[in-house]
């Protein structure tokens, strides 16, 4: 694996990232100026307002944004710096893609549901590694991906299951399963609970907390749900248009917040909302 920054898996160094214009849409400043950083094993929540750049950091540093096979307009690091795992992100030669891709998991918004629909369960979680070696031992194949079956809680008989025959819950825990098969220094997960009922949102929450305890990554973590933050967070951060409004604690964060997005979702709590997305209203893009 390459050297981390400082031992920090990912630091971000006042990173500004920008959509470059295309046909009649002007330029758009999605991050500014961020600065973060993330130690080993450390879990850090992020939230925001709709539009504040979540998404746009969670592409970045998952490789995605980099990849130019990638269909939507990608953003572009025009400020500062982030690495990950000791990788520099800003001009990244394409030949050490697959590297930094190997050693990041990421769960994107909504993967659950974007599942290849006419491969089987098996077929999904073993494609990153097929990916990277099609030659791979059928064996040490069929055994890695039950165990990942076996670790997000689905029964083995799931393997042979189509995405059609899964629950939203079940479809999410495969997508889990899936980025976490090679093995991860590093997760990125954006929304992994969303659009799932409630025990399954607890189920999910627990087992990326035993995961991280198992594996021991760090990882970042969108989410507006704040019992999952709760048990698994070690620190949240909040954007607000592109901005960090605050970082720190969930108690720090929301013991006397001063801007005025963070003061908005402390109200929203005192209000007994566990799930804050209801504050986006009024705020954001
Ligand atoms: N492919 C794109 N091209 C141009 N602008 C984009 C693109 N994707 C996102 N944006 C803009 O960048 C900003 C940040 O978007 P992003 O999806 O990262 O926000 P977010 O915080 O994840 O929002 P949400 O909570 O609604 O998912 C928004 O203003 C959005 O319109």
């Amino acid at each position: 694996m390459a050297p981390t920054e400082h031992g920090y898996p990912i630091v971000l160094s006042d990173l500004t990232l920008e959509y470059p214009a295309k046909g009649p849409s002007p330029a758009h400043v999605a991050l500014h100026g961020l600065s973060l950083t993330i130690a080993p094993g450390e879990v850090v929540g992020l939230l925001g307002s709709a539009g504040s750049g979540k998404s746009t950091l969670a592409r970045l540093l998952s490789g995605e944004a980099l990849d130019p096979r990638s269909s939507d307009s990608r953003p572009v690091i025009t400020g500062g710096e982030a690495s990950v795992l000791g990788h520099r992100l800003r001009g990244l030669p394409k030949r050490r893609l697959p590297e930094l891709r190997f050693h990041v998991g990421y769960l994107a918004q909504d993967a659950g549901s974007r599942l290849t629909a006419d491969r089987s369960v098996a077929e999904i979680i073993a494609e990153p590694i097929l990916e990277r070696d099609h030659r791979y031992n059928q064996r040490a194949l069929t055994t890695r991906v039950a165990t990942m079956l076996d670790s997000v809680r689905l029964p083995l008989g799931y393997l042979e299951k189509y995405p059609y025959e899964l629950s939203g819950g079940q479809r999410q825990r495969v997508a889990l399963a899936r980025a976490l098969v090679l093995g991860p220094s590093v997760l990125i997960a954006d929304e992994p609970t969303a659009g799932i009922d409630l025990t399954v949102r607890d189920a999910v929450a627990q087992l990326i907390g035993e995961l991280r305890e198992r594996q021991r990554f760090s990882a970042l973590l969108i989410s507006h749900d704040l019992p999952v933050l709760r048990r698994i967070a070690d620190r949240i951060a909040v954007l607000d248009q592109g901005n960090l409004a605050a970082l720190g604690t969930i108690e720090e964060v929301f013991h006397d917040p001063s801007h005025p997005y963070v003061a908005a979702l402390a109200g929203a709590l005192d209000n007994g909302h566990a799930i804050i997305d209801d504050v986006d209203e009024g705020f954001g893009a």
